[in-house]
C-alpha cells in the first residue's frame, strides 16, 4: 500500500511541510501547484528535495479549467497543459489531476470532455506522461464520478484515467457502491477526506472543512472499500482542505493523517478480506473493559489536601506501595493512585504542573496487543525503569505528556495490586461510589479531532455529535468517546478562549489534562448525605435553577426540594433521569462530579452545564482543596 499526502493538507514551507510527511512514515506527496510555486527552487531541485527525503511525487495538481472549451480558449488550455508536462517532467512525476471545469464559457457534454481527453492523452503518452481526471463536487457540467468515468471510459486513451475523491462523492450524498464497477486499472489515483456533516455550500465546506477519514461523519471506509472491491492498486492519499490544519503543526497532522489511512485500511481489510490491502496484520481495535485505576501526581501539602478530598468522598486508603510514596485509595470499583515519589514520570508531571492526573490505567484483554496497536498507528509507546518484584505493565503515551496504562488478567498484571501494595485496614463508608462513570479532558480545540482520532482508532469506542457548551466567557466545545458499553467514557472538551472555565483550566495547569471526574452511585441522596457528614463541600446552585427545572419537567415537589437542599442537578431524555453533584474545584480547577445515571439516559447532562460552569466561576478560583 503506498501512501501520499497532499502538501495543501499541513502548514509550513516546503521543506518543513516534506520534513513532517517523511517523518510521519508516508511514502509520497501530491504536489500543490501553489506550494511548489510559492518555493524559491527550480523544479528539479523540488524533485530532487522530495526525494532526498525518501517521497516520491505521487500526483501534480491541480490543473484547472481544461475540458469542454470554445476556440480560441481550448487551444491555449493544450499550451497551458504543455507547460505543466514540461514542469512534471524535470519535477520527476507521471500524474497531472485535471478536476473538472468551472470555467463559464464551458460547452459541457460527455464526448466533447471525452475527445479532449483523449487528445491530451495523446500529447501525454509522447513524453510518458498520465492524466486523471477529477469531478468536482461543484463542477460546473461534471460533478458527479460517474460522468467522470462515463468521460474517461470514452475518451479510451491508455493514459487517460480517473481520480476519486471520497469528498466530492460522499459530500454529495452519492453512493460509493457504483464504483464498484470501474477496472481498477482505469483509476489513476485516490484522494481521500472525511468531513463533518454541515449543512453548507458545497465549495466552502470542502475548503475548510475537510478532516481526516474517521475525524468526521462521512463513511469514507464504505468508499474505500468499493474502490478496493475494484482491484485498484495505486496510491492512498490524504487531499485535507482544513483551516485548523492549515495553522496547525505539520508534524501532528502529518502523524494524525498517517494513522487514520492505518486505522481505515485495516478496516477495509477486515470488512472486504479479498480485496488487496497489503498492510502488516495488526490486532483489531481493542475493547475496553473499564477503568482500573486514575493515578494523580501530588506531592507535599497537595498530597495531604489530595488525601483529605478523597476521605470526603468516601474513599479509603486500602493500601500503600510496597517500595514507593504511592498510595492506592478505593471505594467501590474505583481506585485512585496518589503519587508523591520523587522520581518517575508522576515526579516529571508534578514538577511541571503540580497536582494532575497523571496517569489512567484501562482494563483490557490483552494489554500486549493494545501496544501493538498503539505502535502501528504510531503512538508511543511509555516506559520507566521497575523496581525489584514490581510488574513491566504495558504503557502508551497519552494527552498531553500522561500515560495511559493497561492491565490485564491473562497475562497477570491485574495482580498488580495485591503483589506491589501492602494492604492497609480501612473502615468502609456509606458514600455508596460504584464506579468512574467518565472522565473530562479538557484540552485547546485545535487538539480536539487529534485525540478524538487517537480514542477511535486504538479503541473499539466511537464519538458522538461535538456540542456546543455556553461558557459567559465563551464556547467550549464537547465531544463524547465511549466505549459501547459505557466501560470508558470520556468527554473532550475543547477551549477556543482563556477566559472560559476550561481555558483557564488549560493556562493554569500548563496544558491539557484530566478536568473532572465523574463518579457514579445508585442513590445519590444518600450518597450526598454521607458525603456531606464527611466533609464534603458541594457546588452550590442558584434558585433560579430549580425555579426552571419545575417548569421544564414535570417533577415531584418533594424531589425538586431535595434536589435543591442538596445542589443536586437533573436532566432527562424520554423519561429517563440523571442527577448531578459537583464538588468545588481544586488544584486550579479540577473537580469530581457524582452521577445518578438511568441506564437508558445517554448523556452526560449537558443542558446543566452552562450553570454548573457560572456557578464555579461565582466561587472563583483556588489553587488547593476546596474553598468555604
Ligand atoms: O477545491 C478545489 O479546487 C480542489 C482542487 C483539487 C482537488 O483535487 C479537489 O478535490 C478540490
Ligand atoms: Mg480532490
Amino acid at each position: 500500500m503506498k501512501t501520499s499526502i497532499a502538501t495543501v493538507s499541513i502548514s509550513g514551507n516546503l521543506i518543513e511541510k516534506l520534513e513532517a510527511i517523511a517523518a510521519a512514515g508516508f511514502d509520497g506527496i501530491e504536489i500543490f501547484e501553489q506550494d511548489f510555486i510559492a518555493h524559491d527552487g527550480s523544479p528539479r531541485d523540488v524533485g530532487r528535495l522530495v526525494r532526498d527525503h525518501g517521497l516520491e511525487i505521487t500526483l501534480f495538481q491541480p490543473f484547472r479549467d481544461f475540458e469542454c472549451l470554445p476556440e480560441p480558449l481550448r487551444s491555449k488550455a493544450f499550451d497551458r497543459a504543455e507547460r505543466k508536462f514540461d514542469l512534471m517532467q524535470e519535477l520527476g512525476t507521471d500524474l497531472i489531476l485535471v478536476c473538472s471545469s468551472v470555467h463559464p464559457n464551458s460547452l459541457g457534454g460527455i464526448d466533447r470532455a471525452a475527445n479532449d481527453l483523449h487528445e491530451l492523452g495523446e500529447r501525454a503518452a509522447k513524453r510518458g506522461l498520465r492524466v486523471g481526471y477529477e469531478a468536482l463536487a461543484w463542477g460546473r457540467h461534471v460533478n458527479d464520478h460517474r460522468d467522470a468515468w462515463e468521460i474517461v471510459r470514452r475518451a479510451d486513451h491508455q493514459n487517460i484515467g480517473l481520480i476519486l475523491d471520497s469528498f466530492h462523492t460522499l459530500g454529495r450524498k452519492l453512493s460509493p457502491e457504483s464504483i464498484r464497477s470501474i477496472p481498477g486499472d482505469k483509476i489513476f489515483f485516490v484522494q481521500l477526506a472525511d468531513a463533518p456533516l454541515i449543512d453548507m455550500d458545497l465549495l466552502y465546506w470542502s475548503r475548510h472543512f475537510r478532516n481526516m477519514p474517521g475525524e468526521g461523519d462521512l463513511d469514507v471506509r464504505a468508499f474505500m472499500q468499493a474502490v478496493m472491491a475494484t482491484g485498484y492498486a495505486g496510491p492512498i492519499s490524504l487531499e485535507i482542505f482544513n483551516d485548523q490544519f492549515r495553522g496547525g503543526n505539520p508534524k501532528t497532522v502529518s502523524r494524525d493523517g498517517y494513522r487514520s489511512l492505518v486505522a481505515l485500511m485495516d478496516d477495509v481489510r477486515q470488512a472486504e478480506p479479498e480485496a488487496p490491502v497489503d498492510l502488516p496484520t495488526i490486532p483489531p481495535r481493542i475493547s475496553v473493559q473499564g477503568v482500573e485505576f486514575i493515578e494523580f501526581a501530588a506531592r507535599g501539602a497537595e498530597a495531604q489536601q489530595m488525601a483529605e478530598l478523597l476521605f470526603s468522598l468516601g474513599f479509603a486508603r486500602v493500601g500503600q506501595h510496597r517500595n514507593k510514596a504511592i498510595e492506592l485509595w478505593q471505594q467501590g470499583e474505583i481506585r485512585i493512585v496518589v503519587n508523591a515519589e520523587t522520581e518517575g514520570h508522576a515526579a516529571h508531571v508534578w514538577n511541571a504542573r503540580g497536582l494532575s492526573v497523571c496517569d489512567i490505567g484501562l482494563r483490557v484483554h490483552s494489554a500486549s496487543q493494545t501496544v501493538q496497536r498503539a505502535s502501528a498507528l504510531g503512538i508511543s509507546p511509555f516506559q520507566q525503569p521497575i523496581g525489584p518484584g514490581e510488574l513491566q505493565i504495558p504503557a502508551i503515551r497519552g494527552l498531553e505528556g500522561s500515560v495511559l496504562h493497561f492491565i490485564d488478567e491473562a497475562s497477570g498484571l491485574s495482580r498488580v495490586w495485591d503483589l506491589e501494595f501492602r494492604a492497609e485496614a480501612s473502615a468502609p463508608s456509606d458514600t455508596g461510589l460504584q464506579r468512574i462513570d467518565h472522565m473530562a479532558q479538557t484540552m485547546s480545540y485545535d487538539d480536539m479531532l487529534s485525540w478524538t482520532l487517537f480514542y477511535t482508532a486504538l479503541f473499539d469506542m466511537r464519538k458522538s455529535p461535538m456540542v456546543d457548551v455556553i461558557d459567559p466567557d465563551g464556547l467550549v466545545r464537547s465531544q463524547i468517546v465511549e466505549a459501547g458499553d459505557g466501560a470508558l467514557r470520556i468527554t473532550l472538551n475543547g477551549a477556543e478562549t482563556h477566559r472560559t472555565l476550561a481555558g483557564d483550566f488549560l493556562a493554569r495547569n500548563f496544558g491539557a489534562s484530566v478536568q473532572h471526574i465523574a463518579l457514579s452511585t445508585s442513590d445519590i441522596f444518600q450518597s450526598a448525605e454521607a458525603l456531606q457528614k464527611r466533609g464534603f463541600q458541594a457546588l452550590p446552585i442558584p434558585e433560579n435553577y430549580y425555579a426552571d427545572l419545575a417548569a421544564r419537567f414535570d417533577l415531584n415537589p418533594q424531589l425538586l426540594t431535595r434536589m435543591k437542599a442538596a445542589n443536586i442537578l437533573y436532566d432527562e431524555v424520554n423519561g429517563a433521569p440523571f442527577f448531578q453533584l459537583y464538588s468545588r474545584s481544586f488544584a486550579g480547577g479540577m473537580f469530581f462530579e457524582i452521577v445518578q445515571r438511568d441506564a437508558s439516559y445517554a448523556g452526560f447532562g449537558a443542558p446543566n452545564a452552562p450553570f454548573r460552569i457560572a456557578a464555579q466561576k461565582r466561587l472563583g478560583r483556588t489553587k488547593g482543596l476546596p474553598e468555604s
